[in-house]
């Protein structure tokens, strides 16, 4: 399935739009499913998007219980740690949302890097039931190096059929990773990359021409929208 593209002018029409399309995907899945499963990715790209998500307008109060939050990827420290992908989701949405605290799936990030990866795997298996686990929507980003999740330039994407792996993140103050593998990606039915800042637009344009070798380009999950700030020159 080819993948849709969209380009915003500022940060806060970024979030909104992203929020909105959200909102919606949230909306159509549960008119027919008890739940909605929505993995994020951490950084900056998904900031404004967490601003607009805690809209009501956006995403009805009442979807949030019956939606459930697991994360793409972690850096391995405790969950209060100000590197934490989880420890960011709460801070900038998850404290200002009406999610139940047990529809909360995080990355033990605390926990050694084998053992966390076993202990989220049997996460994903039990609530799941299936490999891969298939999101209804998984929120991405993308560094300026193109990795996407913690999936790094060089790296495989792949780890057998392990939908959890440990990472490493070249040069990063945390390095030591979590990441949900290539096929838990391309299993999603729905894949939203949040990209933001301009030192993103040469990796951008490589993949828009088609070029594979960048993490970020050979994820091939379902319906696949890449929404990006600001636009790249024309
Ligand atoms: O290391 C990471 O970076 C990517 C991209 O982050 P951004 O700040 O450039 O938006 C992110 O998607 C990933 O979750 C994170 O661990």
């Amino acid at each position: 399935m080819s993948a849709s593209w969209l380009f915003f002018p500022d940060e806060e029409q970024f979030g909104q739009a992203a929020a909105s399309h959200a909102g919606r995907l949230a909306r159509a899945v549960l008119e027919k499913h008890p739940h909605f499963t929505l993995a994020l990715s951490g950084g900056r790209g998904p900031l404004p998007f967490f601003r607009h998500l805690a809209d009501a307008d956006l995403f009805a109060p009442e979807m949030w219980t019956r939606t459930h939050i697991f994360f793409v990827d972690e850096r391995m420290v405790p969950p209060d740690h100000a590197d934490s992908n989880f420890g960011s989701a709460r801070r900038h949405l998850l404290d200002r949302v009406p999610v139940p605290e047990e529809n909360i799936h995080r990355m033990p990030g605390e926990l050694p890097q084998a053992a966390a990866a076993a202990a989220y795997t049997e996460t994903l298996d039990g609530f799941f039931g299936c490999r891969p686990p298939v999101f209804d929507l998984l929120v991405l980003g993308m560094g300026a190096d193109g990795h996407t999740a913690s999936i790094f330039p060089g790296c495989s994407l792949q780890d057998g059929n392990q939908p959890v792996s440990p990472a490493t993140a070249p040069g990063a103050t945390v390095s030591a990773r979590l990441t949900l593998t290539g096929p838990v990606l391309d299993a999603a039915a729905n894949v939203l990359f949040l990209v933001l800042g301009a030192d993103k637009h040469e990796p951008l344009r490589r993949i828009r021409s088609g070029d594979r070798s960048l993490p970020a380009g050979r994820v091939r999950g379902g319906r696949r929208c890449w929404y990006v700030c600001p636009p790249p020159p024309a």
